[in-house]
Formats: C-alpha cells, sequence, structure tokens
C-alpha cells in the first residue's frame, strides 16, 4: 500500500492516539448527567474496535484489472488488502462509524488505487469505463452525507480512487491572487505551500485537519471564516476534471456569462462528473492581524438580529457567530479549569454585571466575532461591530475566549467518537434560511427533535449557533445528543429524520455545506422541487450514460 498517504483511524475520527478526554473539563460529566442522563463515572466504555472482528466482503476485482491498474499507477499504488478497502468504505457521518464499529459492511471498494498524476488518474479512469467497472473518487474521506459508500447490491467492480498522492500547490498567479492546487491537497498541507509564500486560502472547515481541496469542491463546503473569503463555491474558480476520453477545463475567470455555469454544476457534484484533479482557488495574503472576540447577549434573538444588523452594515468582519442559550451552557460547562472563561465562571465581575443589567443567566448567548487585515482595517472592523453589539442589548468580553475557540476548534470532532465510546449519540445537521425564517426554523427545529426524544423514550439534547451570515440569511448548525436504546442506528434515523423534515417544513434547505450524499436525498425534492431533480438527474445520466461515477449520490438512479 502506498505508505506516502496518511489515513484517519478506520472506526473514527482522526489520528491514531488522539481522542477527547474530560478529566481537565470539571464541568463536562455533571452536564453530560443532566442533559442526557449519561453517568461517565458509572458508564463502561467501549473497547477500541478490533480489526480482526470485522467481515470484511471479498474484493472481486478480477486479477487482469487489478494487474492492468498496477501497470498505470505501479504495484505500490494499487491495492486490495481488506484494511485498505475498509478504510474507503464510508465517510465519518455518525452513520458511518457505528455501521463500522459494529460490523455492518455490506459493500466495500475491491481494489484502491492511488495515482500520482492527472495523466494517470486519465488513464485509471479509461480503464475502468473500458472494464464496465464503478470509480468513487476518495479526497479525506471526511463526508458526513454518506457520499462515499459503494451501494450493497453493485455487481460491478468498484474503485475507489484516492486523490492522497496529488497534493501539491503547482504555481501561484501573484498578480491575480490565484493558486493552482491538486485536488488531493488536504488544509494542512496546502496552506501550509501557501503560507510559506505568504499566501493564505482563507478557508477552514472544522474537518481542515483530514479533508481535501477537492473534497471540498465536490461537496460544496464551508469554512468558519467564510464572512470573508467566501464558501469554496466562491473560492474555487478554475477546474480540472478529468472525464472519460479526456479533461473538462474551465480556467479562472473572475466572472463570465458563458451560459449556465459548468463549474457550478461540478461544485456538489460528489464524484458523479468525473475527478476532480486539481483547483484553482483564490487566495489572499496572510492578514498582518487576525483575531476573534467573545460577547455576550441577553436573549438569542438580540444574537440574532445583532449578526443580521453587522451583515447589514458596513463591518465586514471574517467571522460572525453566535451561539444559542443551550449552546452556551454547553460551552461553559466544557471550558477547562484554566480557560477563556475563568472569568465568567468563577463567580466575579461578569456574572454580577449581567445580573445588574437585568439578564437571566439561562437565556444568555455567547457570540465570536472575527476580524482579519491590516492592523489598522481589523481594528476599525471591530469599532463598527462593538458598536452594533451595544445597540442590541450586547457586550464585548475580550479576546480570551476567542482565542481558545480558534485553537480548539479542530480539537472538537473526536469527541463524538468519545461519545460513541460511553453509548451516545452526538451529531450535527445544519441548515441555511433567510433571516426571516431563523427563528421560526431554530424553534421548529428544537420542537422536532424533543418530539423524537419522546418517541423513542429518552432525554435528549440539542443546542445551535448562526454562523457564516450572508445579505440575505445564514446557516444555523445543531447538535445533538442522546443515549442510545435498543437500536442505535433506528433511533438515530429518528432524530437526524425529524430535524431534516423541520427544515424543509420551515423554508430552510437540507444542508448549508455537507452535501446531499445518500443521507440527504430523502429531501432534495422538497428542497429543489420535482422539476429540479429531474434536471439534475438528466445532467447525471446523460454526463455518465454508464453510471460509472459514484452512482446513487445526490439523486438515486
Ligand atoms: C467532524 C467533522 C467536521 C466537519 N466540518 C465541516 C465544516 O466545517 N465545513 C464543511 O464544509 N464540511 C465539514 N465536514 C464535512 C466534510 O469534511 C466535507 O464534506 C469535506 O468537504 C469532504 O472533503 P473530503 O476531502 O474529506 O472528501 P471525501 O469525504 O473523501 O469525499 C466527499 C465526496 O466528494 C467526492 N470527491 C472527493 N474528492 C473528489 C475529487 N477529487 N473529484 C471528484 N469527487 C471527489 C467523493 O466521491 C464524495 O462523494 C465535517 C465533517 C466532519 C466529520
Amino acid at each position: 500500500m502506498t505508505d506516502t498517504v496518511k489515513h484517519m483511524k478506520w472506526w473514527g475520527w482522526g489520528n491514531d492516539g488522539v481522542g477527547f478526554h474530560h478529566e481537565d473539563k470539571p464541568g463536562f460529566a455533571p452536564f453530560v448527567a443532566e442533559k442526557v442522563g449519561l453517568d461517565l463515572h458509572t458508564a463502561e466504555r467501549a473497547v477500541e474496535p478490533s480489526f480482526d472482528d470485522l467481515d470484511v466482503p471479498a474484493s472481486t476485482a478480477p486479477e487482469a484489472f487489478v494487474s492492468a491498474l498496477a501497470g498505470i499507477v505501479g504495484d505500490d499504488h494499487v491495492s486490495v488488502d481488506d484494511l485498505v478497502r475498509v478504510i474507503h468504505t464510508y465517510g465519518k457521518s455518525l452513520r458511518d462509524l457505528v455501521r463500522i464499529r459494529g460490523n455492518q459492511i455490506l459493500r466495500s471498494p475491491d481494489v484502491v488505487v492511488y495515482p500520482a498524476d492527472e495523466a494517470e488518474v486519465q488513464q485509471v479512469v479509461d480503464a475502468a469505463v473500458a472494464a464496465d467497472a464503478v470509480i468513487i473518487p476518495f479526497g479525506g474521506g471526511s463526508n458526513i452525507a454518506g457520499s462515499l459508500e459503494p451501494m450493497p447490491a453493485e455487481t460491478r467492480t468498484v474503485v475507489s480512487l484516492d486523490l492522497g498522492r496529488m497534493r501539491a500547490v503547482v504555481d501561484i498567479d501573484t498578480d491575480s491572487g490565484l493558486a493552482r492546487i491538486q485536488a488531493g491537497a488536504q488544509g494542512p498541507d496546502l496552506e501550509a505551500q501557501l503560507n510559506s509564500t505568504g499566501w493564505t486560502i482563507g478557508h477552514f472547515p472544522d474537518s481542515f485537519t483530514h479533508s481535501t481541496v477537492g473534497g471540498w469542491v465536490a461537496t460544496r463546503s464551508t469554512g468558519m471564516q467564510s464572512d470573508k473569503y467566501g464558501d469554496i463555491a466562491d473560492i474555487a474558480r478554475g477546474l480540472r476534471v478529468v472525464r472519460p476520453g479526456d479533461v473538462l477545463v474551465l480556467r479562472p475567470l473572475p466572472s463570465t456569462s458563458s451560459g449556465p455555469s459548468v463549474r457550478e454544476m461540478i461544485l456538489g457534484s460528489e464524484g458523479r462528473l468525473g475527478v476532480i484533479t486539481e483547483v484553482t482557488v483564490q487566495v489572499h495574503r496572510v492578514p498582518e492581524k487576525r483575531n476573534i472576540f467573545a460577547y455576550f447577549f441577553p436573549t438569542w434573538e438580540a444574537g440574532i438580529t445583532a449578526m443580521q444588523a453587522i451583515s447589514e452594515s458596513d463591518a465586514s468582519p471574517s467571522i460572525t457567530r453566535v451561539s444559542d442559550a443551550h449552546e452556551t451552557g454547553f460551552t461553559m460547562a466544557t471550558s477547562k479549569t484554566r480557560s477563556g472563561f475563568s472569568k465568567f465562571t468563577a463567580e466575579t465581575a461578569l456574572p454580577r454585571i449581567m445580573k445588574a443589567k437585568g439578564w437571566d443567566l439561562d437565556k444568555i448567548c455567547l457570540s465570536f466575532i472575527g476580524y482579519e487585515g491590516s492592523t489598522a482595517h481589523a481594528k476599525h472592523q471591530k469599532k463598527l461591530v462593538d458598536a452594533i453589539v451595544k445597540k442590541h442589548g450586547g457586550m464585548g468580553v475580550g479576546e480570551g475566549p476567542g482565542l481558545l475557540y480558534d485553537q480548539k476548534k479542530f480539537d472538537t470532532p473526536y469527541l463524538r467518537d468519545f461519545l460513541l465510546d460511553m453509548g451516545a449519540a452526538g451529531d450535527v445537521s445544519e441548515t441555511a434560511a433567510p433571516w426571516s425564517k431563523l427563528l421560526q426554523v431554530h424553534d421548529a427545529v428544537y420542537a422536532a427533535a424533543d418530539k423524537a426524544y419522546a418517541e423513542i423514550g429518552v432525554t435528549g439534547w440539542i443546542m445551535s449557533h448562526l454562523s457564516h451570515s450572508y445579505h440575505s440569511g445564514a446557516c444555523l448548525y445543531f447538535t445533538f445528543a442522546f443515549v442510545f436504546q435498543d437500536d442505535p442506528l433506528s433511533e438515530y434515523d429518528t432524530v437526524k429524520n425529524a430535524i431534516q423534515q423541520a427544515f424543509v417544513d420551515n423554508d430552510a434547505t437540507i444542508s448549508h455545506h455537507h452535501g446531499v450524499g445518500r443521507e440527504h436525498a430523502p429531501w432534495l425534492e422538497e428542497d429543489i422541487s420535482s422539476e429540479g431533480v429531474k434536471v439534475l438527474t438528466a445532467l447525471f445520466e446523460s454526463a455518465d450514460p454508464g453510471a460509472h461515477f459514484n452512482p446513487d449520490k445526490v439523486v438515486a438512479d
């Protein structure tokens, strides 16, 4: 197997040996006990799953086909090994993790191939199409929408085409602020290469450490500083996509009116239109100043109204984020003993000031606002935002909590594995809606989750934040948790489905930045109308008549 490509744990998030610990967060165990009825002191922690316990479906790839692939990429870069195939079977959704830990692998890729460059990708694609095989492009494997798994009923050979060896920043057009990046470059790879010459992509999803630029494009990803840098749909200007027989080339243009946008068709295509080999992205000079300040609002309504006012104002922060009261409570409870919130948790001045203002401490909402640019620009933005926060009854509490949030943001994903170890679900659903609908969506999702918890008969937890503000609306991000009873997957579906249905019933989208895959496909028609689904189906069928590229994702075939 290619040893230059590093993969995440086959059974969980991130790097081997790294996990979540709560011993340094004294409020965490009591919080979990109160909110979901899980006693972390007595609950038995599951042992790390053993790969030997898995029943991995045997590879059905014909030997001659595997040899032909080896002839293209070299013997070291093609594998039918069980562990390698299992690593390429699922993404990292909760459903994926439950299935893989529970030995539920109905279909795995038959062979995994690691091409070195676009020419090899073209040869692999052509060989696979000629052999009537299925090709599933693989970036970092971090998706949480069921975008990677081969269909259980697939009888053809399934090839997982891993872009992991293609991770170079090829070239930077410094006059235009455009960088050509190979599609398999993961966040840290490409940011280090850009930073070395003073540039940044400005795209930092929570999965940054283990996801690729090709995957970001294929799933329409969003990073936490999107208010300044845009979503990947804004950042990705040029594309190279290997299709049977030739490469689809979209030059990096600032804008164009050359008909319906093929660039937009590739964005979010989840591997169905070909293999993205190179993305030309907008890059920016690493800002002189970058800081994140924390604020509190007396209520969720005040926080949302303030975020809208900021988006309508002359201020242009890089991050706008406000947590609802539940998420604020969670953040306080999970803070380390010595954290940016010590001012708050140790009955010091801050809570007293809030109480004196007539705030109900159970309703307060924590907000983070980021500023980037020259020192003068960042200072000016903060001044504009501070005035808006004040006008909406909020107060600033300095940079300490923001620094902590910034440092720890890529550690949070490990929490989900810890909860799974302890027998509990912890997962997310996210959406976007116009400003006028956000409160309604928020309340409807809470009601739907509570109803789902009652159906299962559990005490469940839900919390939310607003992030990624736009002129006309914003993203709402929900995190939910509950202790599994008898049937984890069906209980998870009950809660997840209720939340997704509440989105479409209240004029919100099925996903703001996680894509469609298999998980969100059941609601696609309610999201984009049946005519919209017909257009998408027609696109996939005509562009890929043999259904060779990741079939059954986004829309069912
Ligand atoms: C803990 C956690 C946090 C997350 N946080 C965020 C977040 O903040 N923002 C966000 O946007 N997403 C987030 N995600 C979701 C996920 O990281 C994104 O969907 C990401 O864009 C997937 O990239 P990847 O390289 O891992 O792609 P993969 O998971 O490998 O693939 C995803 C899909 O894209 C296709 N694909 C991948 N590479 C290519 C290519 N080169 N050509 C054609 N198709 C390709 C695959 O076939 C598949 O359909 C998170 C996920 C987790 C588990």
